[in-house]
């Protein structure tokens, strides 16, 4: 069987952390490797491969290179402290001259997060910063011998720093906006947000300053995709990975978990896995050519040419990776194309029955100020109210939200549960938490005509969706009498108002799958659509999504209006098509 490069785990990519300077590695914490990445960890003969031989995660000081001179030229303004007297001149220059680096180093992790995190490259690097980048510098050979307060800092600061788990799901976040607006990997390489070739859409986010990923950077991502067992994604990912760190080998890198060794030993493995022998065989090649003494990586080569001498037709074998179909979802073709085009708008204005009204509803609550009410679909209704609510109003329900944010979850059955394809935060208020609520409530019970006190409705759930956030297609309604929506004894979700309380950069849009609609993020406006028709039944053309922030904080707010009480404001009808 082939060996396959360790696969990080928690403890692996924290052992920045745990492996000092001077620290036996051998028999240190490393893991058994997925096993969803594969089974066979142990090698052909039996034995396990010796960590030592992993070239990597762990290793801080035998891959980090001596600085370049033209890397030392640009010596920081204060110089930092001195070492001990002891030692020679040479040495002094020498130590004077990692210490300068390793200045630089500080100084280079503190700058560059000046700009807008709203650019989700930015916003994964500064993650990948605080969680690994930051670990890597502080505990490292140069860090000990240069300053004790540095580390004192980082465990003051450590518990508040994001998890493991957070940098994992910002490169899942990343993965997830390449998917769905076919962004191309080496185009967000080098920070832009080019499509993917192949498809003849235009550039969908032009971010005003361009945040190149790093050799490193792409490396993780790559090194998230493959610990999944998903190649398809670990190969683009650290083919990029491969070509960076080519380029910049031997340069100083205290920061960076990976090597260029690290990026082909994972290459190889996923071309492996994904069939393409010949290229696992060439890529481990190169990783020898580098590191000629690693046992595994040369048995493995002798493993691949006998594949290839046995079935030289391998070498050709071209294995058409398929995307990982994570969501199951049937109509993620039609859900993507939503999301990047924004549905087929323009033909709305060529429909002469969808227009734009002022609305009072005749509730005198509206006769003073009418609501202004862009049709967007009639068959399944759906209006945009635009306005509906102030940039104060906004702004002051965020901020009421804001401390009680939670991950959300989805009903499942009889529970609810976080759930991949629901990525937000929300929280509930109710009416008594501020008069703004109260207000708020009077304007939906005046625009809809239906009765929202309790429990015919449920409080104003407040979701805020950060970058790659996104809300897969589903239905607002039950489609099984046992779940818990039918906990407030009120009846099924009949209508849904959801309010826009910010702009999005790019991306976020609300997809009506069916109804071929995809509705931009338009701040202050509500959305609203009926999830049932007149006889009580659920109607399927409701299927709708939020799709991923590109760029950007998304915040909505959604009110969810039940059956009952509503008897005499919806009155309901036989006809299932109403
Ligand atoms: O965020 C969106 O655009 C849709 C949200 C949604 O459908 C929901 O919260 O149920
Ligand atoms: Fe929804």
């Amino acid at each position: 069987m082939f060996q396959e490069p360790r696969s990080a785990s928690r403890e692996v990519n924290h052992c920045g952390a745990g492996c000092r300077a001077g620290e036996d590695l051998a028999g240190g914490s490393y893991l058994a490797p997925s096993s969803a990445a594969s089974p066979n960890w142990v090698g052909e003969d039996g034995t396990s491969s010796s960590p030592a031989q992993h070239l990597g995660l762990c290793q801080t000081h035998p891959q980090i290179s001596p600085p370049s001179a033209e890397s030392s030229a640009n010596f920081p303004s204060s110089p930092p402290p001195l070492l001990s007297a002891s030692i020679t001149p040479q040495l002094q220059e020498e130590e004077s001259l990692y210490r300068e680096l390793f200045y630089n180093k500080v100084q280079d992790l503190h700058l560059g997060a000046g700009g807008s995190a709203a650019n989700p490259l930015l916003a994964y690097t500064l993650i990948k910063r605080l969680q690994s980048d930051w670990l890597n510098v502080v505990h490292s050979l140069e860090a000990s011998e240069n300053t004790q307060a540095l580390k004192n800092g980082y465990t003051q600061v450590e518990k508040d720093l994001p998890e493991f788990e957070d940098l994992e799901g910002a490169a899942r976040a990343l993965m997830r906006l390449q998917d769905v607006y076919a962004l191309s990997v080496k185009g967000l390489a080098k920070g832009v947000f080019q499509r993917a070739s192949g498809t003849h859409l235009p550039d969908i986010y032009t971010p005003g300053q361009l945040f190149p990923l790093s050799a490193d950077d792409c490396f993780l991502i790559g090194k998230v995709a493959y610990d999944r067992a998903d190649y398809y994604h670990s190969i683009v990912w650290l083919e990029e990975a491969v070509s960076l760190f080519r380029v910049s080998y031997g340069e100083w890198n205290t920061e960076d978990e990976g090597s260029l060794e690290d990026a082909l030993d994972y290459l190889a493995f996923s071309y492996f896995q994904a069939g393409n022998v010949s290229h696992a065989l060439s890529l481990s090649r190169e990783f020898l050519h580098y590191d000629p003494s690693n046992k595994r990586i040369a048995r493995n080569v002798l493993k691949y040419e006998k594949l290839l001498m046995e079935s030289p037709e391998r070498a050709k074998a071209e294995v058409g990776l398929q995307r990982p179909n994570v969501t199951h979802l049937q109509t993620r073709d039609l859900y993507e194309e939503l999301c990047q085009t924004l549905g087929s708008q323009p033909t709305r204005y060529q429909i002469a029955a969808l227009h734009c009204s002022y609305e009072t509803n005749d509730s005198p609550y509206l006769i003073l100020q009418p609501v202004k009410r862009e049709l967007l679909r009639l068959q399944l209704y759906v209006a945009l109210y635009h306005d509906f609510v102030s940039d104060l109003e906004a702004e002051k329900i965020k901020g009421l939200a804001a401390p009680w944010l939670q991950r959300s979850v989805v009903a499942s059955e009889e529970t609810q549960q976080k759930a991949e394809y629901r990525i937000s935060k929300s929280a509930w208020l109710k009416d008594t938490v501020d008069p703004v609520i109260v207000s708020l409530d009077q304007r939906i019970a005046a625009l809809t005509g239906l009765d929202i006190r309790p429990p015919y409705a449920e409080y104003l759930q407040v979701v805020n969706y950060g970058i790659g956030g996104h809300y897969e297609p589903h239905f607002d309604h039950a489609t099984s009498r046992k779940s818990p929506l039918y906990r407030m004894k009120s009846g099924n979700r009949l209508a849904t108002v959801m309010i826009y309380l910010s702009s999005v950069d790019a991306g976020g849009s609300t997809a009506f799958i069916y109804a071929n609609l995809s509705v931009p993020v338009v701040k202050n406006a509500a959305l609203f659509w009926w999830n049932l028709h007149r006889n009580g039944a659920g109607n399927g053309d409701t299927l709708h999504a939020g799709c991923p922030v590109l760029a950007g904080d998304k915040w909505v707010a959604n009110k969810w209006i039940h059956e009952h009480g509503q008897e005499f404001r919806r009155r309901c009808g036989p006809n299932p098509d109403d």
